[in-house]
């Protein structure tokens, strides 16, 4: 979030100009903690960076539990020396964090985990600033858009994306300002969204629109936010609002970090924003940009609310499901599938934890044995791990624990590529046997392993196997190898 005319992009909204105050703490803002600063429970290690209002840090837990996470980021609100409307701004910022991260939880949205307001009576910037302990990711999108990136590695990234947007719309949320800052990637690869100080509660008789502050980034902003009255309680924000977001972000993705939009500066790009949306300019998208993700790009960029609405997180991810494989997703010569563009971005990542689009369980799996499972004796048995410690340990089937099964060890790990029969950890499966060099995945821990086990579906599932990565159990059953499997769909 940011409203700042200072802004590395000179983000700011228009009709709002607030200007930052000098900085009091007399040394450079990303430095605001110095290194061994004690916050409550975590230590700072070093700084990450600053937005519009924060500074983040990196911390560390030092007083807690052996099952606590130990790698954290540690966001600074400073309220000392605003202006009292600044200062309102900083804590309504605060107070949406905090009440969206006490409220919402999933994997693809960044955890808030604790919330701090610092004592300093002799350092008075510091005093009574709020800080936000999170999950630590490892960097945001918007450092991989330079180098660009394949096809499948962009699919995957967006999919993750929009199953972060399908959670928040579906629960009656808006994020408010999604843009490759605030989606940030995991050790692991994974993305999780981040930045919730405008994310927004919908309200209204169906639930259909919310009342943000009039902030947010210029290049996100959608065309109908430049003229949108500023009520009483700030101007109307809906999830189409997302959407439109998430279209500038796939460009940027596909096309190196340009935006859609001509112009050099974020003023000069909305003023080209509104020529389109009224119609007197096309939708000029970059020719970098692949056939398929053309389409969902312009999808996303409808031009009003209305053509946009149609258009939702949800109905993307089904698309995205239904994508035909491209040549980036072949197997590649090398016999290492699809990890030619990738350069030094891992080949494939274990993203499956939540697939959004028509899941169904393990209907046969009780008290964790795959009683339905096709044939007679299967040659051996294994127990589904799944690495989220969040999902270990419970009985429910929250979706939201549900790992995939793939049709095809040798394409990418990608929502395309599953079947909708689920499993959760515990679920014992029947396997067939053992393939050697299928596609690498890389869990959540950072295990890499190209093998994988074929394993029995129940009759009624439409497929008699699939294939479980060798990442997700910890079981090795001395069961035979299997024939290299023929390309599959
Ligand atoms: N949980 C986190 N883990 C690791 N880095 C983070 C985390 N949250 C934020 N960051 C990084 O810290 C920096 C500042 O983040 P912040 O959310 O304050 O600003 P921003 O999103 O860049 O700007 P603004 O909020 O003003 O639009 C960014 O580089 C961001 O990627």
């Amino acid at each position: 979030m940011t409203d700042m005319p200072a802004h590395r992009d000179g983000r700011r909204t228009g009709g709002d100009t607030v200007h930052r105050p000098a900085d009091t703490s007399g040394s450079d803002r990303t430095e605001l903690l110095p290194p061994g600063y004690r916050v409550s429970r975590w230590e700072v290690t070093e700084s990450i960076g600053a937005g519009g209002w924060a500074t983040v840090h990196a911390g560390r837990l030092v007083e807690g539990d052996a099952d606590e996470q130990e790698a954290v980021a540690l966001k600074v609100l400073p309220t000392a020396g605003l202006a009292p409307r600044q200062a309102r701004k900083v804590a309504e910022t605060a107070r949406r964090e905090v009440e969206f991260g006490r409220r919402s939880s999933h994997p693809r949205l960044i955890r808030l985990l604790d919330t701090v307001v610092l004592s300093e009576p002799d350092h008075p910037f510091l005093d009574g600033a709020i800080v936000l302990v999170m999950e630590r990711a490892e960097r945001s999108l918007r450092d991989l858009l330079d180098a660009g990136v394949s096809e499948a590695e962009g699919a995957r990234l967006v999919t993750e994306i929009c199953e972060g947007l399908a959670h928040l719309h579906r629960s009656g949320w808006v994020h408010g300002d999604l843009k490759p800052d605030n989606i940030l990637l995991m050790a692991d690869g994974s993305v999780k969204l981040s930045d919730f100080g405008l994310v927004t509660e919908l309200t209204g008789t169906h639930g259909t629109h919310g009342y943000a502050p009039p902030m947010g980034t210029f290049d996100y902003l959608p065309p109908e936010r430049w003229k949108a009255p500023l009520g009483e309680q700030g101007v109307e924000v809906r999830p189409s609002a997302d959407i439109w977001a998430l279209g500038i972000t796939i460009h940027e993705l596909f096309a190196s970090g340009a935006s859609p939009f001509p112009g050099a500066t974020p003023m000069a790009r909305g003023a080209a924003t509104q020529e389109y949306a009224d119609g007197r300019a096309p939708l000029r998208l970059d020719g970098a940009v692949p056939p398929f993700w053309r389409a969902l790009t312009a999808d996303c960029l409808a031009p009003t609310h209305a053509a946009r609405a149609e258009h939702t997180a949800e109905s993307l991810l089904a698309r995205i499901a239904e994508r035909p494989p491209t040549e980036t997703d072949a197997p590649a010569p090398s016999g290492r599938p699809g990890v030619r563009r990738l350069g030094r971005r891992r080949a494939a990542f274990v993203t499956l934890a939540v697939c959004a689009v028509g899941a169904t369980i393990w209907p046969h799996v009780e008290g964790g044995t795959a009683s339905g499972a096709t044939a007679a004796e299967p040659p051996g048995r294994i127990r589904v791990f799944n690495a989220d410690q969040g999902c270990r340990g419970r009985t429910d089937k929250d979706p939201q624990c549900s790992l995939g099964l793939a049709i095809d060890p040798m394409r990418p790990y990608t929502v395309d590529n599953v079947v909708p029969t689920r499993v959760w950890h515990g679920d014992e499966l029947a396997v067939d046997c053992w393939l050697a060099a299928g596609m690498q995945i890389i869990d959540e821990a950072d295990t890499h392993s190209a093998e994988w086990y074929r394993v029995r579906l129940p009759r009624d599932s439409g497929r008699p196997t699939a294939w479980l990565p060798a990442v997700r159990t910890k079981d090795r059953p001395a069961v035979p190898d299997c024939p290299a499997p023929t390309p599959a769909r």
